[in-house]
Formats: structure tokens, C-alpha cells, sequence
């Protein structure tokens, strides 16, 4: 949902077909006001998207946003904000000098671009370090002012690689909710590449998924989360997902029957294979089932016991077709009503 019909400079949807070697192919839109989070899993392809966006690394296709095609605008005259995974504020800066770097860089005269880098810093609640060197700084309070340093430059696109990692637990919580603020109000394109189930549901707009550098989903958060076509996100929002001819089945671990015998009837929704992991979940036990594919089940510790559940024992998995939820494996497919 673009909250904003026209930005700062203007209307500036951005249609991008993105080709970096040959290990990512992704094309995508996103209209401005919308973030859209990036999430895959490891070696996806994520980052190369954004820097690909950023001119940090060859890239062919095109980028056009607001009809003009960023890959053949000079990295320098790009108006997009980077916030790196691990990305060092400028070492021998002051925070604020940090943050009014972007608008000096560009021209902008020291007082006005200092007025900007102040207000940012005050809307991160970070006004008072505004004097400090990194090295005086904690990890958040960096992360704060490299955001800041994006935000402060107005860019059209904002880039952000997994930007609370390397955090503490509750620092990327209250940062999280910060920017979550800063993202409602942010007029332009955000991308927000992120290994957390929890940032993509509640930052985003939509979410694009990537498999092996190609656009395997792009739906709303709850879409994807309801209906995955990955197993990376089956995975991190804890959903069982089985392919079944052209469709998906996708359910809940604690919809998972285990037995140790094969379960009488004509269901096919059974599977059999050796137990991986035993762990608890919650007020659960969750099992992790070798099966073709890896299934997860949780059942009560009670039932657990008593069907003497360890690793490497051999268990029969079932689920009711009524606890299943079944949807067309293609984007955009019916699913087939078998
Ligand atoms: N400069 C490069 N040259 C060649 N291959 C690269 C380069 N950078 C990344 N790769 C490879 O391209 C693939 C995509 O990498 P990328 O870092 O974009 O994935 P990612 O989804 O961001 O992964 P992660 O979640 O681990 O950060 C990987 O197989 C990676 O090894």
C-alpha cells in the first residue's frame, strides 16, 4: 500500500529488472511510500539486489524510477540512502558531521545541512551525542545515527541490509520500533533485507521473496506468511509446507498426528521417516521428522513420553485434509481442488 501518492520530488515508482551475473535475475516494483522487505535464505541474493541498486557492484537490466533509469545515473547522483549490515559511520566524523554528510556532499551549505543532521538526530532521540565519535558511541546508538545519515540525505530509494544485526536482543527491539515510525513517514521506496520472520511481518508493505536469485514471491506480509512458496519461509513463520503435484499443502506443527505405526485409511497426507530433533516449544515438544520433506510436529510432552520419542527412532507423521491449507505452487495459480 503506497501511503504517499507523490514524494518529496515527486511521484517516483520504481520498475526495476535486475540482473547480476548470473546469480541473481529479479524483476520487482514499488510505488513510493511502500517497503518492501527482502527476505531468502542464505546466499539468495539479497544483498547483491541492493547493491546492484547502489552501483556497488556490475549490474545489467534497468532501474527506472520516476522514468528515470538509476543503473545510468552516476553512483554519486543517485539519490539512495545505504545502511549496511556492518557499515562504519565515517570514523573521524562527529555524529552530527555523520549525519549532515550526505546533504554536504551534495552542496548544501554547512548550517542548513547541520539543521537537518540536528533534527535527525533529535527524532532518533539521540540529539545529545551529537558531538561524539563513533568510537564514543554504543552499537545502537551507531545504528541509529547511520539510519539517521540515510534518512537525512531525503533519498528517493533507502536501502537497508539487515540493519539490526550484531545488536543486543533489546536494542533491536526498541530500534525496530524506531524505525518502524521512521518508515511510516518515510515518503520514498524503502527496501529491508532481513533474516527475521518478525521485522518482514510488522515493517513491511510487501514482502519479495528470493530463492536463488530469482523472485520466488511477492505478496502483503500476511499473504506470504499464510501461503508460502519457499520452504525458507514455510520455515520462519513455522509452517509445514509439502509440494503435491501442482499444488502446496502448507500446515501447522501441532496439526501433525505421529504415530509409530502407519496410520489406517486412505489419507495421503502421510509421511514416514527417522526423528532428527526433540526439543521443547513452548509448552510442547516439537519434533524435527526426516521425512521426504522435513516435517515438524508438535505434540505434549505427556504423548511424547509415552510414544518414547528420540532421535533416530522411525515415526509415521499424519494431518487431517481439513487442518491442511492447499494453494497452487505457481504465483497466481488456482490451487487444483484435489
Ligand atoms: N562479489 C561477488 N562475486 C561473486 N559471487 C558473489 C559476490 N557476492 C556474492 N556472491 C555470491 O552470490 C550469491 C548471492 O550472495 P548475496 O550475498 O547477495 O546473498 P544474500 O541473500 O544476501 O545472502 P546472506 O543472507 O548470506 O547475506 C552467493 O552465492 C554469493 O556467494
Amino acid at each position: 500500500m503506497a501511503r504517499y501518492a507523490v514524494n518529496a520530488t515527486g511521484t517516483k515508482k520504481l520498475v526495476a529488472d535486475l540482473r547480476v551475473a548470473d546469480r541473481v535475475h529479479a524483476a520487482f516494483t514499488a510505488e513510493p511510500g511502500e517497503v518492501l522487505a527482502v527476505i531468502g535464505p542464505n546466499g539468495a541474493g539479497k544483498s547483491s539486489l541492493l547493491h546492484a541498486l547502489a552501483g556497488l557492484v556490475d549490474v545489467d537490466g534497468s532501474a527506472v524510477l520516476g522514468g528515470i533509469d538509476m543503473l545510468r545515473t552516476p553512483v554519486r547522483e543517485r539519490r539512495v540512502g545505504l545502511v549496511f549490515q556492518g557499515q562504519l559511520l565515517f570514523p573521524h566524523l562527529s555524529a552530527l558531521d555523520n549525519v549532515a554528510f550526505g546533504r554536504r556532499a551534495r552542496g548544501e551549505g554547512r548550517q542548513a545541512a547541520e539543521a537537518v543532521a540536528r533534527d535527525w538526530l533529535e527524532r532518533f532521540g539521540i540529539a545529545e551525542l551529537a558531538g561524539r565519535k563513533p568510537r564514543e558511541l554504543s552499537g545502537g546508538q551507531a545504528q541509529r545515527v547511520a539510519i539517521a545519515r540515510a534518512l537525512a540525505t531525503d533519498p528517493d530509494v533507502l536501502l537497508l541490509d539487515e540493519p539490526f544485526t550484531g545488536l543486543d536482543v533489546s536494542v533491536q527491539m526498541a530500534l525496530r520500533l524506531e524505525l518502524g515510525r521512521h518508515l511510516r513517514d518515510f515518503p520514498g521506496i524503502a527496501l529491508l533485507v532481513t533474516h527475521d520472520a518478525i521485522d518482514a511481518l510488522t515493517l513491511s508493505d510487501r514482502v519479495l521473496v528470493l530463492d536463488d536469485g530469482r523472485v520466488a514471491q511477492v505478496g502483503p506480509p500476511a499473504e506470504v506468511a499464510a501461503e508460502p512458496r519457499t520452504r525458507h519461509v514455510a520455515r520462519l513463520v513455522g509452517l509445514n509446507l509439502v509440494p503435491d503435484g501442482d499444488d502446496l499443502i502448507a500446515f501447522t506443527p501441532d496439526a501433525v498426528t505421529v504415530s509409530l505405526h502407519e496410520p489406517e485409511g486412505s489419507s495421503r497426507l502421510r509421511w514416514q521417516g527417522p526423528i532428527a530433533t526433540v526439543a521443547p516449544h513452548g509448552d510442547a515438544v516439537r519434533l524435527m521428522v526426516h521425512a521426504s520433506p522435513d516435517l515438524l510436529a508438535d505434540l505434549t510432552p505427556a504423548a511424547a513420553a509415552e510414544l518414547g520419542l528420540v532421535p533416530g527412532k522411525e515415526v509415521w507423521l499424519s494431518a487431517k485434509a481439513t487442518a491442511v491449507s492447499r494453494y497452487g505452487a505457481r504465483e497466481g495459480a488456482a490451487p487444483t481442488g484435489r
